[in-house]
């Protein structure tokens, strides 16, 4: 298990809908994520990057192919892949460090170290100060950060953002990324991210592209010293 891919897709394929309304969203897309990976998947709106990035997540079911996860330990998939969702997520009632500290509670961590790690998950993102807002206190861009803060502190091995930096301007845009990727390092943790924006992929090592439902994963040898 350690070592192996945390996802294979195998002739993928995701269709919404049937008959002449039908829209094949992903197209036979075949992909590995490895422990560790760095990955962007860049496309314009509509191409199938949060179709894929369900079905990376076994949030969504392929129509056909085979999405398979041999790198996961069993159990949970939710407690190994942080899913970092595209439109507003967090729950209305509770504040943002509620919001981080819930899921690590539910995962069964002590409640003192469930705020212990909202908290530092918080400030990683420079969030501290609004942790005791309410989600319609805070910007949408903040609440996307908050998102983030919940995933991270949940230390996932695979981590799946769909579009995290949308809401963003460049810096914090730039420091989300900067953050995903600490997180990869420290965590040893893959990384997915979605986004249409050439300069957000960049921060990435690998680029994948989408475009009208296909896969494009272009050849590149790897630079010296690179391992992944
Ligand atoms: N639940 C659904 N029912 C029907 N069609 C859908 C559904 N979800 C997505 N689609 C269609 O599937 C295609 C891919 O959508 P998807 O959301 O995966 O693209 P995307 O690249 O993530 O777009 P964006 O960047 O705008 O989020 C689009 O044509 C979309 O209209």
């Amino acid at each position: 298990m350690a070592g192996e891919p945390l996802v294979v897709c195998t002739d993928v394929a995701r269709t919404y809908g049937k008959g002449p309304a039908a829209v094949v969203a992903v197209h036979g897309a075949n992909c590995v994520i490895a422990p560790g990976a760095r990955i962007a998947v860049v496309g314009p709106s509509g191409s199938g990057k949060s179709t894929l990035l369900h079905l990376l997540a076994g949030l969504d079911r392929p129509t056909a192919g085979q999405v398979d996860h041999p790198g996961l330990a069993r159990g949970p998939m939710a407690r190994q892949i942080g899913v970092v969702f595209q439109g507003p997520s967090l729950l209305p009632p509770l504040t943002a460090a509620e919001n981080v500290s819930l899921p690590l509670c539910i995962d069964g961590v002590a409640e003192d170290e469930a705020t212990a790690r909202a908290w530092s998950a918080l400030e990683d993102l420079e969030l501290a100060s609004l942790a005791s807002n309410l989600p319609d206190e805070l910007s949408a861009g903040q609440a996307q950060r908050v998102a983030v803060a919940r995933v991270l502190a949940r230390r996932p091995r695979l981590i799946l953002a769909d579009e995290p930096t949308g809401q963003l301007d460049r810096d914090s845009a730039r420091h989300v990324m900067a953050v995903l990727t600490a997180a990869s390092d420290a965590l040893g943790a893959a990384v997915l991210v979605t986004t249409h924006d050439a300069r957000v992929a960049r921060a990435l090592r690998i680029q994948w592209y989408m475009a009208d439902g296909r896969l494009v994963q272009p050849e590149r040898a790897p630079r010296e010293g690179e391992t992944r």
